[in-house]
């Protein structure tokens, strides 16, 4: 018996959203087949992609030995991932695969969990990859378009109903760099100021209330963010540059896709997509960075199939 899950790539944060917010989208997914292993208590793991293979390194057998221990299971699993999510770039990659992981053996052993539960073990996979149980990648992978993680204990994940149109295009910088997100973590400051906190939360909720309201302007202002973008900025130098001629050519907004070094652009009919892809090109090129354009769209939640 196995099953087979697709989970779909993520930009979280999405401004000032630090590990609340994040949209699922269609610009890249991973497969991962869970089948039964007949030695109890085994979990292994095989990959078609360069990621960790031990358990506690990897995002999937992480999660999935988080949910097997606590839900007393003692049957083997072999975790097959076909990674389709290039990983270190801000796309959500492991936590697509935490999430894919524990759906698959949600399936497999029909244990019948809530989504709210599989991202309680999903996010717990993300330790495996940047040293914390964030939530808010594995909890768009899951329940798929834009959500709010509004409580982690218990999780509580609130789909945000989208009222504006719009696509999504991701600049992706070639070279991924090893635990990129666990250091981006390490450059957050321990303290903020009141002004900033009062400034990031109105930059929060008028995104929540520009996607609700389909007011652009709401959602353009609320992908700012003056604290962790600004914090982490050395890891993505070009962000400001771009950001300012995606706005420029009239995009409903932009921000860094997750601890990036990808970046975010939504874009409308009222876009000048081309100028942006070509001016933005011009930018990474003058920093040395070869960018690539990804054109994509809100994604489903993560859906699996029973292969027999
Ligand atoms: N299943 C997995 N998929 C992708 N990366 C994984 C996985 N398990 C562990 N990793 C490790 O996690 C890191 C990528 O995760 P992260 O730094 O959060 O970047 P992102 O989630 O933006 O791809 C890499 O060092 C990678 O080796
Ligand atoms: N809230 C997290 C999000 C990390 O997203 P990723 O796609 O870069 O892994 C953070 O900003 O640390």
């Amino acid at each position: 018996m196995s099953v087979r899950v697709i989970a779909y790539s993520t930009s979280a944060n999405l401004g000032s959203g630090f590990d609340i917010l994040s949209l699922a989208h269609t610009a890249f997914k991973d497969e991962i087949i869970i089948e039964e292993n007949k030695e109890k208590n085994k979990i292994e793991i095989e990959s078609n992609d360069r990621i960790p293979l031990q358990i506690e390194k990897n995002s999937a057998g992480l999660a999935a030995k988080m949910l097997l221990q606590d839900k007393g299971i003692d049957r083997g699993i072999k975790i097959k991932i076909k990674k389709g999510i290039p990983f270190g770039l801000g796309l959500g990659s492991s936590g697509a695969s935490a999430a894919a992981s524990v759906l698959g053996i949600n399936e497999l052993f029909d244990l019948k969990l809530s989504k709210n539960d599989l991202v309680k073990y999903a996010m717990l996979g993300e330790q495996a990859s940047s040293g914390s149980p964030h939530p808010d990648n594995v909890a768009a992978s899951i329940f798929g378009g834009i959500v709010s993680v509004s409580s982690v204990s218990p999780v509580r994940v609130v789909e945000i109903p989208v009222n504006l149109d719009f696509n999504i295009l991701l600049i992706v910088p070639e070279g991924q760099k090893e635990g990129k997100t666990k250091k981006a973590r390490e450059m957050l400051p321990n303290q903020i100021s009141l002004s900033k906190y009062v400034n990031n939360s109105r930059y929060l909720s008028s995104f929540l209330l520009g996607i609700i309201k389909g007011d652009k302007e709401l959602v353009r202002m609320g992908l700012n963010d003056d604290i962790v973008e600004v914090a982490r900025e050395p890891l993505f130098p070009y962000y400001k540059k771009i950001k300012e001629i995606a706005l420029k050519n009239d995009a409903v907004g932009s921000c860094v896709s997750g601890a990036g070094p990808s970046i975010l652009i939504l874009y409308d009919n009222d876009t000048n997509l081309d100028k942006i892809k070509k001016e933005a090109y011009d930018v990474c090129s003058s920093y040395d960075v070869k960018c690539n354009f990804i054109e994509a769209k809100l994604a489903e939640g993560a859906k699996h199939e029973r292969l027999n």
